[in-house]
């Protein structure tokens, strides 16, 4: 099933000068269900803006963006809050999780908008998504005792328990080490693979971008497909066969870009 479709959509703001800024232009994409998607791109290429589109966080200005079969522009505020509720969910970078509140308690914040059974049920649905992420023996730990790893991965709970068929990565692994970057990758792939969800992630480390099955580049507000999966997985390799932490994503992009 296609759960994305965007025909030269682009994203244009004014300036408090009143001057118009073109942050994306024409960009065209498609999303099926279980698809892995990668987009990456310099700072400033207008990797978020996207991304904001694609969870319905913002509009386009021009063009149309279809998700899960409806034209966003004519959802409506309330209508693309809850397409987003209950069929996208969010990784970033930073967590973002609730402080003083315990993991359980986070993973269960998105089933308070839930109705019926889920809502009901929400406490032991919770639970058994952290257990799923490997910390089912920190349901009370709250986010300031948890590692950066283990803060990731109730994130991925909290955004994976609705079971959402779209799945928006931002920079997911940027602030871990390669090697949990790469484990909390493979949990997110593995959760979306039993659900059939379809995963975009942004990110500017070439390592995880590798592991998706469609490339693409965001250059100055434009999507390029790029078949570059023989770039990308030899540089993979090179980032899983050095245990050097000095190979940082920044590097990555260079030595790729150059
Ligand atoms: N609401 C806005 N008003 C003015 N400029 C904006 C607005 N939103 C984004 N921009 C500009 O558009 C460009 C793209 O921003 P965006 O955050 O999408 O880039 P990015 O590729 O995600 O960058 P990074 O990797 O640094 O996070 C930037 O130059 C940014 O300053």
């Amino acid at each position: 099933m296609r759960l994305v479709e965007a025909r030269g959509v682009g994203r244009r703001v004014e300036l408090p000068d009143g001057a118009p800024l073109t942050i994306l232009s024409g960009v065209d994409l498609d999303v099926d269900e279980g698809d892995r998607v990668s987009i990456v791109g310099r700072s400033g290429s207008g990797k978020s803006t996207l991304l904001n589109l694609l969870g319905l966080l913002d509009v386009p200005t021009e063009g149309t963006l279809s998700c899960l079969g409806h034209d966003v522009r004519r959802l409506g505020s309330g209508g693309r809050d809850r397409l987003r509720g209950s069929e996208i969910g969010f990784v970033f970078q930073q967590f973002n999780l609730l402080p003083g509140r315990t993991a359980l308690q986070n993973v269960q914040a998105p089933l308070l908008y839930s109705g019926g059974r889920e809502f009901w049920r929400r406490e032991r649905i919770a639970a058994e998504m952290l257990e799923r992420v490997g910390l089912g023996a920190r349901l009370a730990a709250k986010p300031e005792r948890l590692s950066g790893g283990e803060q990731q991965r109730v994130a991925i709970a909290r955004a994976l328990v609705r079971k959402p068929r779209l799945i928006l990565a931002d920079e997911p692994t940027g602030a871990l080490d390669l090697e949990t970057g790469a484990e909390v990758m493979s949990l997110i792939e593995s959760v979306a693979d039993e659900t059939g969800a379809a995963l975009v992630t942004i990110t500017h480390d070439l390592a995880i971008a590798a592991r998706s099955n469609r490339h693409f580049r965001l250059v100055a507000g434009r999507l390029e497909e790029t078949d570059d999966s023989a770039e990308t997985s030899g540089v993979a390799r090179a980032a899983r066969s050095t245990a050097d932490d000095s190979l940082e994503a920044d590097d990555l992009e260079t030595e790729a870009v150059a």
